[in-house]
């Protein structure tokens, strides 16, 4: 796996003001789509391209557009869904599968209970997002699903990961014969023995829309 932390000025002062804690829900919401534009600039660098014939007001010219098949963007739930408009806004051909994850908050432990993707996703790129990696539970399971479905390129791009999730996919994802990269705007110290991250941002999910 690859992984990429875009070194970026704004992309520091926008995750510092998402990371404090009396930052209230409109502005995170606001700082998370803003955040992953820009790292989504980063993990569409290899996003695949065709030549395109256009003419412009002076002439002829050959050009790039976006190739199909159509890349496939997937927003974890519930936090994922923060990051999906920033996304997409960038990638206009994009198309949108997705996922509904919870991890039990005892054993750590991902649970799927939504599950709405393309059946076949051959030749497909797809990029996963998902605010946090933490244990890399949620995140090792989800590419699991795409890559069973023959998804062949897969980009995470989360706003902050946890060593240890780092680690973990390293492990968990390392047979896969697929490119996987993870673009991130930070690696953070460590876990806390709850599992979340440290200094982190706290629950995502519970930031962009309240606690359930
Ligand atoms: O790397 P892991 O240890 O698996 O943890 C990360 C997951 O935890 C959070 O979701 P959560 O389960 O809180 O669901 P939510 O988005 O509905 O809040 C987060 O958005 C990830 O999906
Ligand atoms: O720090 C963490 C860990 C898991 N999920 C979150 O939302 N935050
Ligand atoms: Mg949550």
């Amino acid at each position: 796996m690859r992984v990429t932390v875009p070194d970026h000025p704004l992309i520091a002062h926008k995750l510092t003001y998402l990371r404090k804690k009396d930052t209230d829900s409109p502005t995170f919401r606001r700082l998370a789509e803003e955040l992953v534009t820009l790292l989504a600039y980063e993990a569409t660098r290899e996003v695949r391209c065709e030549p395109f014939d256009i003419t412009t007001p002076v002439g002829p010219t050959t050009g790039l557009k976006l190739s199909t098949p159509k890349p496939l963007v997937v927003p974890i739930l519930r936090a994922g869904l923060g990051m999906l408009e920033g996304m997409v806004r960038l990638l206009p051909t994009a198309e949108v599968g997705f996922l509904g994850m919870l991890r039990n908050e005892e054993t750590l432990e991902a649970v799927t209970y939504a599950n709405r993707l393309p059946d076949d996703l051959s030749g497909r790129q797809c990029y996963v997002i998902d605010p946090m990696l933490a244990t890399g539970g949620t995140l090792a399971m989800s590419i699991r699903y795409l890559v069973e479905r023959g998804a062949d390129d897969i980009t995470a791009v989360t706003l902050i990961a946890a060593p240890e999730g780092i680690d973990a996919l390293e492990r968990d994802l390392g047979g896969l014969d697929v490119p996987i990269r993870l673009v991130t705007g930070a690696i953070d110290e460590k876990l806390d023995a709850n599992g979340y991250i440290v200094p982190g941002l706290g629950d995502a999910g519970d930031r962009l829309y309240g606690i359930v």
